[in-house]
């Protein structure tokens, strides 16, 4: 059953991927099979199916409505409880849930990552170890321009205005002040070294107690 669940939260393109992703890949085979596991907020995006593309593209993506949370807390609890959920996978091309799901099982050692982490306080319960990816806004949007346009899809113009009407905004009032969560805060992003080490000693050590 799953014991500690350690929550990456951040801007959008802050590193919280990257960072995640760096501590599993480098765990992964040096731990017994199925000790650790991630799961994406983003996977939690409210399924937008019945709505028109026209629709979609004009959702608030960086509120908190915009997720179905309740179901995240849910498979949270399952994954303690030592059951297996099946987490849904978002196509952010088409703005919804694709029609497969991703099987988890309970591993001990869970990192969930996203933007809206610890500004939900049902969500923020669930967690463990809190930790807060603090980069720079102006250097958040150069990494998702680059990203969104190679990997979701996008075109410059259309970042532009969802970071104007969303992204920025929801920024100041959610994410950033949910930074005072955290039980350590991050700079830099993806890359930084001395975390990602401290995060994987954390996390050998708890599997030996
Ligand atoms: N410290 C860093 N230096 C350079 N590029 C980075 C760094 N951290 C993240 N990136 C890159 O920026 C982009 C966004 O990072 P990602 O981890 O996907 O952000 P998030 O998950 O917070 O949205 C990715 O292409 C990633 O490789
Ligand atoms: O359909 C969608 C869903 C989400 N987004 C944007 O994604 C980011 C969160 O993902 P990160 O991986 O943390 O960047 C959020 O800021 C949304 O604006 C989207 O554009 N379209």
């Amino acid at each position: 059953m799953t014991q500690t669940i350690i929550a990456i939260a951040g801007a959008s393109a802050s590193g919280k991927s990257l960072f995640s992703q760096t501590i599993y890949n480098e765990l992964v085979n040096e731990l017994e099979p199925g000790a650790i596991a991630i799961i994406e907020e983003d996977a939690y995006y409210r399924d937008q199916s019945h709505l028109p593309m026209a629709h979609r593209v004009k959702t608030n993506y960086d509120h908190p409505d915009a997720f179905e949370h309740e179901l995240m807390v849910e498979h949270l609890r399952k994954l303690r409880a030592g059951c297996a959920v099946d987490v849904p996978i978002y196509d952010y091309n088409e703005h919804t849930r694709a029609t497969e799901t991703r099987r988890v099982l309970p591993a001990k050692i869970l990192i969930v990552e996203g933007i809206l982490l610890l500004s939900d306080p049902a969500l923020r319960d669930e967690f463990d170890i809190k930790v807060f990816i603090d980069t720079p806004l102006d250097i958040c949007l150069m990494r998702r321009m680059q990203r969104d346009i190679e990997e979701r899809g996008r075109t410059i113009q259309s970042i532009v205005e969802q970071y104007k009407r969303t992204v920025r905004p929801m920024f100041y009032q959610f994410i950033e002040p949910s930074k005072h969560n955290a039980d350590l805060v991050v700079t830099r992003g993806g890359k930084n070294r001395v975390a990602i080490d401290i995060i994987k000693s954390k996390i050998k050590h708890l599997l030996q107690e």
